[in-house]
Parts: C-alpha cells; sequence; structure tokens
C-alpha cells in the first residue's frame, strides 16, 4: 500500500494569485484495483464507498486505530455534504476539492475515485478553496471565544446603513462606498504605494458615505491590519470588511478589527449560511452587504429575512466579465417592485467609471454605488470622486 496516499501541497495554480500561503494538506489516492464508476453527487460516493467496506473497516472501529483518519473522513463528508447542499441551490462553486477520502477509510482496498480533479474552476472557487484553508489555521491560532473577549475592547460600530441613506439624501445621488483596494485578480495592481490609511482619509475628504476595505491577503494584498489601521487613525466613515466569508468566525473577526459591516456573497454561501450569518451581524451590530450576481441569487436572497443591503455586481466573479447593464436587468419589473416594498437598499457594484454610469445605475434603482478601480487608481482618490459623480459631494 505504500505510496498511495499523497499529501499534496496544492499551491495556487491561477496566474492571477499574488501571494502563496500553504495549503491544508489534501489526500488523493493514485492507483486503481477498484474503480468507482464517475460520481458527481459526493455524499452519495462516500456512501457506496462505505458500503462496500466490510463491517471491521467501519468509521468506529478505524477510531480505534486511527482517529486522525476519521477526522480527516468526518471533515470530508462534511465538506462533500456542504457542496451538494449548495449545488441544490444553484451554486456553482464548490466550498471544498472533491478530494477522495482518506485511504485507510475506503477500506483495504485501492480506490480511485474519477473526478474532475483538485483544480478549481474558475477564480472565485480558487478563492473559496483557499480561503477555507486559510480560516481553518487562523481559527486554530485565535480560537472564537479569544475572539469573544477581544469584542470587549473593540470600538463601537457605526451604522453603516444609515449614513448611505443619508448620504443619499444630501446629495440626490447615490451613496457612495469608495473602495481601499491595491490590487485584485482582474487588474494586477492598481496602485503602487499603496497607503491605506492616506487613501481612506481622503475618500473621507472627498465626500464618501462609507468605505470598503479588502482584507484578502493572497489576491488583493489587502489585511486586516489595514482595516484596523484606518479605524484606529479616526475615519469616520464606516468600514466594509471586505472578505470572502466562508466561516462564522471571520464576522467576529473582523468586528475585533473595526469592522461596521461585512460582504457575504450569495454565489458562494447556501441560504442557511446567509440566514445564520445575517443573525450574527444583528447581534454584533453589524450591517450585512449581501452580494448577487444573477436573477436566481436576487430570488433567493429576497426570500430571506432580514436582509437591509443587497449589492448587484456588475462583474462575473468566475470569468471577470464586467457589465453595468447587470444592475438594470436585475432591478426590472417585480424584482425591483419587491425590493422597493421591503425598504432593501441596493448598491450598484464594479465597473462604475463615469457620471452617465452613476446616473445609469442610479435610474435603474439603486441608493448606493460601490467603487474602486476608477477612484483608487487616480492620484488623488478623493479628488476623483468629483470627477466620478460629476459634481462635488464633500459638503
Ligand atoms: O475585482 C476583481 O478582480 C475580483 C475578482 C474576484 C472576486 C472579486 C473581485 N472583486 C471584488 C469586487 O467586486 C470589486 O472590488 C468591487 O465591486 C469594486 O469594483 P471596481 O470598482 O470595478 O474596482
Amino acid at each position: 500500500m505504500e505510496g498511495l496516499v499523497s499529501m499534496k501541497s496544492s499551491a495556487s495554480s491561477h496566474p492571477a494569485a499574488i501571494g502563496s500561503l500553504p495549503r491544508r494538506p489534501t489526500f488523493s489516492i493514485r492507483r486503481s484495483q477498484v474503480t468507482l464508476p464517475r460520481v458527481k453527487r459526493f455524499s452519495t460516493a462516500a456512501a457506496s464507498i462505505r458500503a462496500q467496506q466490510p463491517d471491521t473497516m467501519d468509521a468506529s472501529s478505524a477510531a480505534r486505530e486511527e482517529p486522525e483518519i476519521v477526522l480527516k473522513a468526518k471533515e470530508w463528508e462534511v465538506g462533500m455534504l456542504q457542496n451538494e447542499l449548495a449545488e441544490s441551490q444553484g451554486i456553482r462553486i464548490r466550498r471544498q476539492p472533491p478530494t477522495g477520502p482518506p485511504l485507510h477509510y475506503v477500506g483495504p482496498f485501492e480506490f480511485r475515485i474519477q473526478n474532475e480533479g483538485n483544480t478549481p474552476r474558475n477564480i472565485l472557487e480558487e478563492i473559496v478553496w483557499h480561503k477555507d484553508n486559510e480560516v481553518h489555521q487562523l481559527k486554530q491560532w485565535k480560537p472564537i471565544y479569544t475572539l469573544k473577549k477581544a469584542m470587549e475592547d473593540a470600538l463601537p460600530t457605526r451604522d453603516f446603513v444609515g449614513a448611505l441613506r443619508e448620504a443619499n439624501h444630501r446629495t440626490g445621488l447615490p451613496g457612495l462606498i469608495a473602495e481601499v483596494k491595491k490590487a485584485s485578480p482582474s487588474r494586477g495592481v492598481l496602485r503602487e504605494n499603496f497607503d491605506p490609511v492616506e487613501v481612506a482619509q481622503s475618500y473621507e475628504k472627498g465626500g464618501a458615505a462609507c468605505l470598503s476595505v479588502l482584507t484578502d491577503a493572497k489576491y488583493f494584498q489587502g489585511s486586516f491590519e489595514n482595516l484596523e489601521a484606518i479605524r484606529k487613525a479616526g475615519v469616520k466613515c464606516p468600514l466594509l470588511c471586505k472578505e470572502f466569508i466562508v466561516d462564522a468566525w471571520q464576522i467576529y473577526y473582523a468586528r475585533t478589527k473595526g469592522a461596521d459591516a461585512i460582504l457575504l456573497i450569495a454565489a458562494i454561501l447556501p441560504d442557511l449560511d446567509i440566514k445564520y450569518m445575517i443573525k450574527i451581524c444583528k447581534v454584533l451590530g453589524l450591517a450585512a452587504l449581501v452580494e448577487v450576481h444573477d436573477e436566481r441569487e436576487m430570488d433567493r436572497v429576497l426570500g430571506i429575512e432580514g436582509v437591509e443591503l443587497i449589492g448587484i455586481n456588475n462583474r462575473n466573479l468566475e470569468t471577470f466579465e464586467v457589465d453595468i447593464s447587470n444592475t438594470k436587468k436585475l432591478l426590472e419589473g417585480e424584482r425591483g417592485k419587491l425590493i422597493r416594498e421591503k425598504g432593501i437598499i441596493v448598491v450598484g457594484e464594479s465597473g462604475l467609471f463615469t457620471p452617465e454610469h452613476i446616473a445609469y445605475v442610479q435610474e435603474a434603482g439603486v441608493g448606493a454605488v460601490l467603487v474602486g478601480e476608477s477612484l483608487v487608481k487616480q492620484s488623488d482618490p478623493g479628488q476623483a470622486i468629483s470627477g466620478l459623480f460629476g459634481r462635488d459631494i464633500s459638503s
């Protein structure tokens, strides 16, 4: 059996990956004497693998021998169930790579599970897999009880939604969430000599209602230190922690670092996760910006109680394609009507560069916009806000 299990450190395969973090080791099974049919539904695969085990190889007996293997197997099963649940809601992003179970778990035979392999299907999936590993490690470093204690010393949260409404009423234009973003997978480095506090202060001076701070290090060259530094520098604009949230632990962590709001992406989170995370946000005094990209995601999110802010991303996070008519499309007809009835503020996100773009999404029905590239690339990002809106919105 020697050499059948390889511990892989699957480094990022995407050319846009900026940094690197060692992944949690995954198991892969090589060679086959018994080949399972190509499987799509992985928990079904898990069940069929189990069904082929001699009684002596069930999880409990394996536990007596190798508890670590059983734990890995359980983790794998949970991951596959998460993938299945997500798929049933039309979510294409898999939360975990469809790696096979640990070898000992599958019994004394050599198995080969035929699947698409462990290559992410697109950048969003790659980010999610990376994030899952990252959070797994961070949780060991700072267990949740230590975060709950840190929250007692955290600065109070500010009203993110209220700041957007106020700016909208004051200017008659969508409230601006200006993004503190050094780099992105689609555009590479946007600003050399990036000073997050300087950019944040400049945005505030230029009339931004709120700020969005990228905290992902690998793909956006952001950090939680940036978020914390901006908060501690006395910037009054409420702060959105722009992160790929896959685990409630990240919400608590964001709160300890000064966030007033967090992002929940419908393309990666099943409805139950969104509901549960919104409840956590309410308890912690945070706003939740729930992001959608297509009609299906919009309909799912409109069915969830307690949503106050919906972001429509004009960027397809799987292909990078940007089309601002996406905002209009998702706000037409019954959806737009329901959103107005519920009093939800819609945020138009990505690809906004000119006053005409702002007017277009405002006409479509947004009460706020989230803008990164077109501002952060300018030498004076705060001053660039007047150019984007066609007039000074600072007072
Ligand atoms: O921006 C990317 O390349 C990207 C890739 C993968 C996942 C998310 C990504 N961006 C997040 C955003 O949607 C934007 O940062 C945000 O909406 C601002 O967009 P822009 O004004 O076009 O910088």
